[in-house]
């Protein structure tokens, strides 16, 4: 059995059977052979490959293979490593190297200090000393995206793939890894005291609530505390509904004016976020007096480097699942969800983004996901829709465009029982605009509707915010998506009107398609 045999094996054995790709000549003996039961996505680009690869392990909760070219695929996927790490996406990014003689004297396609590469971003990187440690160190290196919850890098001379593997290598076939983190009978009973003292809880929720698919037991956890409830700030995926009577919106990403919000509450519960990723500084105290804060997250880095409050790391879900056990049944009716408010109005040439987004809201299936890459409309965003489910949002973790267009392929790809729609802006656009090729190649049924707006208006919120509105850089005029979809393959229109708009979103895709439309400047 050759170490490439071993390898497929390895795969298949953890449930991966889909790699996301762009190849070089260091690759090649690594893909050539591939097992039919595996299928390889090509994108264009490498930061399209990545964005694919999150949104597929978002949409399947699987580690999920990703196969780059030496240094320069690795660099060029980078920006969207960044998004992997903050939605702690479990990637297992390999990349092909040159044999080992030529990698000191830098031959060609030489990846200088390949482990090196992808640190900080990685959680773990390796480049195997010889090829006998090869399917050792893939298993290792899926492994550690599970346990880590974060991307890992593995580097691999290219001639290692066709040596005949070690004898005892398949031992590593037959290996389980599991990772079972529930707080201990005292730290419950301590969790629930807490808890149920409280005379003003608050609840933070993070976007691992909805990546560990806890959506439904936060809610029923909020309606039996009757609990205030907060989406964390700088959010990438929704953990409750957005029109939900206790829902008060995303906390805002500065230290005051969070702290401010969550004034008078004499508890908050933050599960699943780190405390906190603030965006913009606008500095104070952490929390008014008064305020107690407890921090319920499995991410141990991220407990360990928040500025203040408590922290228990475990599993979110088993302090929900231990408090819905513990806390009595709330006798009060849930009122109704809230209903929003009638959209603002663009101008005769452009629709306003509030529109836009009650036009989805109205046409599109409530079981829709929506992949949001628009950076100055999230507060329009949130006054329209009305989101129920999990898996119902993704936004790139860490600001980090050219997640959108690539990552709705992957979310289709893995939950095709699911409608997407790709909500994005015409700037983060060209970050992943390849991601459309791969789209009309698989006839993904994707609906991608590109707000025109010809400018990076979230960048003119900031300047102003930061009084620099005299910055260049900011203006992107002239860019017409519907020449560029086509390109690439994808059926596009140009909707000139609000009514246009309705009247196409109204039709069930049965591919990829573009929907272009021009809408006015907001702030975020
Ligand atoms: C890879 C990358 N490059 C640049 C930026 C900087 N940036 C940029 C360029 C933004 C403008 C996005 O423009 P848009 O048209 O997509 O959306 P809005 O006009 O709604 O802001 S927002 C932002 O943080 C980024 N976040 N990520």
């Amino acid at each position: 059995m050759l170490v490439r045999d071993v390898a497929y094996e390895i795969m298949r054995r953890h449930g991966i059977t889909t790699i996301f790709g762009n190849p070089g000549s260091n690759e090649l003996p690594f893909l050539t052979g591939m097992p039919d039961s595996f299928r390889y996505v090509l994108g264009l680009h490498e930061g399209a490959v990545v964005g694919m690869a999150d949104g597929y392990a978002q949409a399947t909760g699987q580690p999920v293979m990703v196969n780059l070219h030496a240094a320069s695929g690795s660099g060029n996927a980078m920006g969207a490593l960044t998004n992997a790490v903050y939605s702690r996406t479990p990637l297992v990014i390999t990349a092909g190297q040159q044999v080992r003689p030529a990698i000191g004297p830098e031959a060609m396609l030489a990846n200088v200090d390949a482990t090196q590469l992808a640190k900080p971003l990685v959680g773990w990187a390796s480049e195997p000393s010889c090829a006998g440690d090869v399917p050792r160190s893939l298993a290792q290196a899926i492994v550690e995206a599970q346990l880590r919850r974060r991307p890992t890098y593995l580097s691999v001379p290219y001639d290692d793939w066709d040596v005949e593997a070690e004898p005892n290598a398949r031992a590593v076939l037959d290996r389980s890894v599991e990772r079972a983190a529930h707080p201990g009978p005292s730290q419950i009973a301590r969790l629930v005291g807490e808890v149920q003292a409280a005379k003003r809880p608050a609840l933070v929720l993070g976007g691992d609530i909805d990546t560990d698919g806890l959506f439904d037991q936060a809610t029923a956890l909020a309606e039996r505390l009757g609990a205030a409830t907060w989406a964390a700030p700088s959010l990438f995926r929704l953990p409750f509904p957005n029109r939900h009577p206790l829902f008060q919106g995303v906390l805002p990403a500065g230290i005051a004016p969070l702290a401010e919000a969550l004034a008078g509450h004499d508890l908050v519960l933050v599960l699943g976020a780190p405390v906190f990723r603030y965006h913009e500084h606008l500095p104070g105290e952490y929390l008014r007096e008064g305020t107690r804060l407890l921090q319920i997250t499995d991410d141990a880095e991220a407990a360990a480097r928040a500025p203040f409050g408590a922290a228990v790391v475990t599993e979110p879900g088993a302090v929900i699942g231990e408090l819905l056990k513990a806390l009595p049944d709330n006798p009060a009716e849930p009122s109704a969800y809230t209903v929003p408010a009638a959209p603002a109005e663009g101008t005769d040439t452009a629709l306003h983004p509030e529109q836009v987004f009650a036009a989805l809201r109205d046409t599109q299936p409530a079981e829709t996901s929506y992949v949001v890459e628009s950076t100055s409309t999230n507060g329009s965003w949130w006054r329209q829709v009305d989101l129920r489910r999990g898996g119902s949002y993704f936004f790139p973790a860490s600001g980090g465009l050219g997640f959108g267009i690539p990552a709705a392929v992957g979310v289709a790809l893995g939950r095709p029982d699911r409608p997407v729609v790709g909500v994005i802006g015409d700037g983060s656009a060209n970050y992943g605009i390849t991601g459309l090729w791969t789209a009309a190649q698989l006839g993904v049924p994707v609906t991608y509707v590109l707000l025109r707006n010809g400018s990076y208006g979230a960048l003119e919120w900031f300047a102003d915010l930061l009084d620099a509105s005299d910055a260049p850089g900011t203006t992107i005029p002239g860019l017409d998506f519907t020449r560029i979809a086509e390109g690439y393959g994808v059926s596009a229109i140009h909707a000139r009107s609000l009514d246009q708009l309705r009247a196409v979103l109204a039709e069930s895709p049965t591919g990829p398609r573009l929907i272009q439309v021009d809408t006015v400047t907001t702030t975020p």
